[in-house]
């Protein structure tokens, strides 16, 4: 059996920022937010990037859409490397990948009709001309579940919901090979979160759309994601299906992030445990989770553990991987968090509550 083909293939990805500090702004500091990441996404695939906030997500969004330049590294789409194509073949590539962000506002322009806004990126592509977009246009809102004559309609006479709809249907308009969801559903209400990835799920289904789906919410990730990569401080330290990496985490790191979660238990939203900040150690040589790791040992202070394979498509940056302690049969917290927001929804539903 062939293995199905990359849509998007990133090695060795790095971006370096230049910060300014102390009295003046004199002193420099170099801050690696993206530190040698790897990673590829099959046809048809999504592969969740999770993390706390500041290890670097958001900046490797940027990067595979060259809204920044990386310091090092390379991205394929489709074999393509990105990095050696020039600036007007790679806004013609850049239809190829598209983006939706957390704020669906924020992208869309006040000033002009949904109608507009979603047959501009098909003519400035030269997808159509005029006509035939505004056929797709309609086409289009019918595909996230918007009646076509809101093509007339302005952002502001739409939900959170429905302008989140919108964002998708506009990058679903150039009909690109992968789609970088940037906490797409992070600020939607809980239900109309469920029916936003129902959406995103239907569509990949569809047409075998390949996706990149950051989120901080671990409980979404686990239902929509195949395979999930876990990062901190810039790197990837455990990557592999999220079924695998959640239900049994092989990097102490993973662990926690996961022992972290509110927990299904009745009363448990004040069990979870709060992650300890991170005080910046570990910038050096040596793990870089080596201050906060319960696992940690001397050689772990001096060598930087690579990325390794602990099993099938499954790979962990710890030297210590086998020891991490697995979760009891049947009750990792993510699987009993996302169940619970199931049934508490399934209530809602019951009890007549608008969704
Ligand atoms: N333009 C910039 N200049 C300097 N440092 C930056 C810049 N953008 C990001 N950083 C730093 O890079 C690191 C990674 O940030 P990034 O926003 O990618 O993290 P994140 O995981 O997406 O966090 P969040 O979940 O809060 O969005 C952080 O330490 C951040 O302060």
């Amino acid at each position: 059996m062939t293995a199905p083909a990359l849509t998007l293939d990133v090695k060795d990805l790095t971006k370096v920022f230049r910060v300014q500090g102390g009295l003046f702004g004199r002193n420099i500091r170099a801050v690696a937010a993206v530190n040698g990441v790897s990673f590829s996404v099959r046809r048809g695939e999504t592969l969740g990037l999770v993390g706390e906030s500041g290890s670097g997500k958001s900046t490797t969004a940027r990067l595979l859409l060259r809204l920044i330049e990386p310091t090092s590294g390379t991205i394929r789409l489709n074999g393509q490397d990105l990095s050696t194509l020039p600036p007007s073949e790679l806004r013609s590539r850049r239809g190829g990948m598209q983006m939706v962000f957390q704020d669906p506002f924020a992208s869309l322009n006040p000033r002009l009709s949904i109608g507009y806004q979603l047959a501009e990126p098909l003519i400035v592509h030269g997808i159509c001309g005029r006509d035939e977009a505004r056929i797709r246009v309609a086409a289009l809102l019918e595909r996230v579940g918007l009646n076509p004559r809101h093509a007339d309609s302005y952002p502001h006479q739409f939900s959170g919901g429905q302008r989140q709809r919108i964002a998708i249907a506009r990058a679903l308009a150039v009909e690109p090979d992968l789609v970088v969801a940037d906490e797409a559903v992070s600020a939607l209400d809980v239900s109309v979160r469920a029916q936003i990835l129902n959406l995103i799920a239907d569509i990949r289904a569809e047409s075998n759309l390949s996706i990149v789906f950051i989120s901080h919410d671990l409980g979404v990730v686990w239902q929509i994601v195949d395979r999930v990569a876990v990062m901190y401080r810039g790197r990837i330290v455990e990557m592999g299906p999220v079924k695998t990496v959640f239900g049994e985490p092989r990097h102490p790191y993973t662990r926690e992030l996961l022992e972290a979660m509110p927990l299904a238990r009745p009363g448990a939203r004040t069990a979870h445990r709060v992650l300890p900040p991170d005080d910046g150690a570990g910038s050096g040589t040596g793990c870089a989770f080596a201050a906060r790791c319960p696992l940690v040992t001397d050689h772990c202070r001096e060598a930087s553990p690579p990325l390794a394979d602990v099993g099938p498509d499954h790979a962990s940056a710890c030297f210590r991987a086998a020891e991490v302690t697995p979760f009891e049969p049947g009750v990792s917290p993510v699987p009993a968090a996302a169940q619970d927001r199931l049934r508490r929804l399934q209530d809602r539903f019951l009890a007549g509550e608008d969704a």
